[in-house]
């Protein structure tokens, strides 16, 4: 079966519109294609105080220390900042009870079916774009699984914005619209009816709008950018894209109650999963980028190992591209190893699939250097045995309960 995801329709009449709700779904054609994005405004970041004690403005992201001077500050800095605020917003509700309080659907007769008709299809999307993941959140609550489908659909069709079948057509203007029909999700107004089921998960859990922003932010960002300059710059790009979807499941997924993990610390861990997937996945698809001229590797360390984006473009598999890959690879397998510290402290039915998607993607980079650093022409792929080896490994370690007296070190 192949599932067609909505097309994703942003011209301003029908969103200012919205009375389309279900009948303005449309079948588009599934189209794959590499996904990253970037941007350098910071919108997610509210005025506040940093783990270091200092007060920065958001626009200039500028900061003054204890002592009055001003620095500038990292992306890192800016990022944890927002895991701060989304920690802060779900703790209490969080730890009340295992089972999150679901709020009452208000009854509006015909209104339970038409929903019900959204979440089918947000788990037929699902289903057929991440087979696996989609097989993990089985094993979730109901309507934890349902809320978790809601939210990829989302992601995925911003994603598809800049990366799918229209791409080439798609403007800023275009991803304003589409972040006021952002809004209109969560004033309860959805366009239409994946929207709606998206509606719906943000009544009955604690999550917040910034993380969905940020993620436009992300593709705005690719729109307007093809090189970064430093880590520090690509840190901001996978935070948006990829670190934001950590920080959009944990509410849903929720942290057990016999927890004494500190929400900052799973919220960080979750921040860390996003940004190991997506430095990943630019280690996967260099050459892939590079034939959209796209090179998303920190231009300073790679002149640092003599390299340039010529030999990108000319796809030579040399010795310097060897130990230039074998350090992007460790790093990305840091903060793998970051991410793993929270897994456990999720809710028990939310940790395999989190496990199984997190040993999936760590394993390409394995893939990686089985293909001799070759990531110009060859794609590095986990096969069906590897996939299949790794998920009862998943359910073990999913079996393990949270740690009951540790506090984990939210920047390590
Ligand atoms: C269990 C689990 C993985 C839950 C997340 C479900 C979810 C809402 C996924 C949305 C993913 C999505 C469509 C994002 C849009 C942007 C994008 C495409 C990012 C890239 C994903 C990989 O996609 P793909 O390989 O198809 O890439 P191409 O489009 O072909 O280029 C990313 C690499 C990022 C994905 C990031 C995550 C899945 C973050 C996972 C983090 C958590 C679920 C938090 C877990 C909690 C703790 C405490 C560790
Ligand atoms: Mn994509």
């Amino acid at each position: 079966m192949s599932v067609a995801l909505a097309q994703v329709n942003v011209s301003p009449c029908e969103v200012s519109n919205g009375t389309g709700f279900l009948e303005s779904v449309r079948e588009g054609n599934r189209i794959f294609g590499s996904s990253r994005h970037r941007n350098s405004r910071f919108s997610c970041l509210g005025g506040s105080r940093t783990k270091n004690g200092r007060i920065f403005s958001v626009r200039s992201a500028i900061v003054a220390t204890p002592a009055g001077e001003m620095t500038t500050m990292t992306s890192e800095q800016k990022v944890y900042d927002v895991v701060l605020k989304q920690a802060a917003l779900v703790k209490r509700q969080l730890r009340s009870t295992d089972e999150l309080e679901v709020k009452p659907d208000i009854p509006i007769p015909g209104n339970l079916d038409l929903l019900s008709e959204a979440y089918d299809r947000c788990s037929e999307v699902c289903a057929e774009y991440a087979k696996t993941f989609y097989l993990g959140t089985l094993l979730m609550t109901p309507e934890r699984r349902k809320a978790i489908w809601a939210i990829y659909v989302w992601c995925r069709r911003t994603d598809e914005l800049v990366d799918g079948p229209n791409a080439s057509h798609i403007t800023p203007q275009a991803l304003d619209r589409w972040e006021d029909r952002l809004e209109d999700v969560f004033n309860g107004r959805p366009f239409d009816m994946l929207d709606a089921a998206l509606s719906d998960t943000v009544s009955n859990f604690p999550v917040d709008i910034q993380p969905f922003r940020d993620m436009i932010e992300g593709m705005r960002m690719d729109l307007r950018k093809s090189r970064y300059r430093n880590f520090d710059e690509l840190y901001l790009y996978c935070y948006y894209v990829a670190g934001t979807v950590g920080l959009m499941s944990v509410p849903i997924m929720g942290i057990d109650p016999e927890s004494k993990a500190t929400a900052e610390s799973v919220y960080n861990a979750a921040l860390a999963l996003g940004i190991a997937n997506q430095l990943t996945n630019i280690l996967r698809d260099v050459g892939e980028d590079a034939r959209r001229g796209r090179v998303y590797l920190p231009q300073d360390e790679l002149a640092q190992a003599g390299l340039s984006d010529e030999d990108i473009f000319a796809g030579r598999v040399t010795d310097k591209w060897r130990i230039f890959m074998k350090k992007q690879i460790q790093r990305a397998r840091k903060f793998f190893d970051e991410a793993e510290k929270g897994v456990t402290e999720l809710s028990g039915a939310s940790r395999w699939p989190v496990w199984a998607s997190l040993l999936l993607y760590r394993k390409i980079l394995d893939e990686i250097e089985a293909n001799d650093y070759n990531n110009f022409t060859r794609r590095a792929y986990v096969s069906k045995p590897k996939k299949f080896i790794s998920l009862p490994i998943a359910y073990a370690k999913s079996l393990v309960p949270p740690t009951s007296a540790r506090t984990l070190s939210p920047l390590s």
